[in-house]
């Protein structure tokens, strides 16, 4: 089986408390967006692991894709698989490639064999493996809370508009992001700023990674500046970064912009 493992952009990020497992609540509309991995998962005779693509820093058995076979291989006794990634979302880059690719592992085993898995249940497996993996299994934008984990429905549909990513190259470790920031309670309800139209955005919705990590990396505010000068309706951070979305409503001409970095563009659905 193949699948196409998405990235996600992060609409708005409330950094709200700090928990006592050392983690962070968080407050956040989550959206699928198309750029991806490829991810090919067969039975095989002995387990194998292999990526192509960018590569993958660590050691390749602490691959998510493999935690995520380990995980269901234990529960569900199951027989080998040969596993390939092609890498191509940046990592350590705000867009959550990894845990899709642990997302959408746990979603074709259970396809492959027959485990008849629900939401709920992949949601739980997906939990043990990151915080941001559950959000996956059902891929539709998403307003999330909690860890990033526990959600609830929002109507943002932003269907049609064109989004471009720009990847500057810097990675950001989630970690060393979240030991950077001093949670506080969000002045607007975030839920409620994206019920306005989306013009009304760029003044109240706002990811709070991005006043620690603009006064480190100054490239990434002159992203965020650039793609507004190209005509964006909305430009932030995604996650804890590096990398810096616009959303439009129309395809910008971009040959002369952002040519020293990693570019995606495409139609948001
Ligand atoms: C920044 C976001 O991408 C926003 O969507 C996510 O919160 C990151 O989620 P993730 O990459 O799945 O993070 P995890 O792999 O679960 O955790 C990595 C590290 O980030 C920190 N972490 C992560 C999520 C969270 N809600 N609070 C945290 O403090 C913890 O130090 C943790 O050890
Ligand atoms: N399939 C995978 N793809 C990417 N990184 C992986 C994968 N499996 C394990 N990792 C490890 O996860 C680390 C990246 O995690 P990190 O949370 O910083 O970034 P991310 O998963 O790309 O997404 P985000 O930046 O949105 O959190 C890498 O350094 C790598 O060692």
């Amino acid at each position: 089986m193949v699948v196409f493992p998405n990235a996600k952009i992060n609409i708005g990020l409330n950094i709200v408390e700090k928990r006592s497992d050392g983690f962070h609540n968080l407050t956040s509309c989550f959206y699928p967006v198309g750029w991806c991995d490829a991810l090919e998962i067969l039975p095989a005779s002995a387990i194998r692991f292999e990526s192509s693509g960018l590569p993958i820093p660590g050691d390749s058995t602490h691959n998510l894709c493999l935690k995520a076979y380990k995980l269901l291989a234990q529960e569900y006794s199951l027989p080998p698989v040969s596993i390939h990634l092609l890498k191509a979302v940046p990592i350590g880059a705000g867009l959550g490639g990894g845990s899709a690719d642990a997302a959408f592992t746990i979603k074709a085993l259970s396809e492959i064999f027959s485990l008849n898995l629900s939401v709920a249940t992949q949601q739980d497996y997906a939990r043990k493996l990151g915080s941001d993996c559950a959000f996956f299994i059902e891929n539709k934008p998403n307003f999330c809370f909690g860890k990033g984990d526990e959600f609830e429905q929002i109507d943002v549909r932003l269907t049609g508009m064109h989004l471009v990513l720009v990847h500057p190259g810097i990675h950001i470790s989630t970690a060393e992001a979240y030991a950077g920031i001093r949670p506080k309670q969000p002045a607007h309800d975030l839920q409620e700023l994206l019920q306005q139209p989306i013009d009304q955005w760029r003044t109240g919705v706002v990811n709070d990674f991005e006043e620690a990590l603009f006064s480190t990396y100054p490239l990434l505010p002159a992203i965020k500046t650039e793609l507004y000068q190209q005509g964006a309706v909305y430009a932030s951070m995604s996650g804890s970064g590096s990398t810096l979305y616009g959303i439009f409503r129309e395809a910008p001409n971009l040959s002369n912009n952002f040519v020293d970095f990693t570019v995606w563009q495409g139609e948001l659905t």
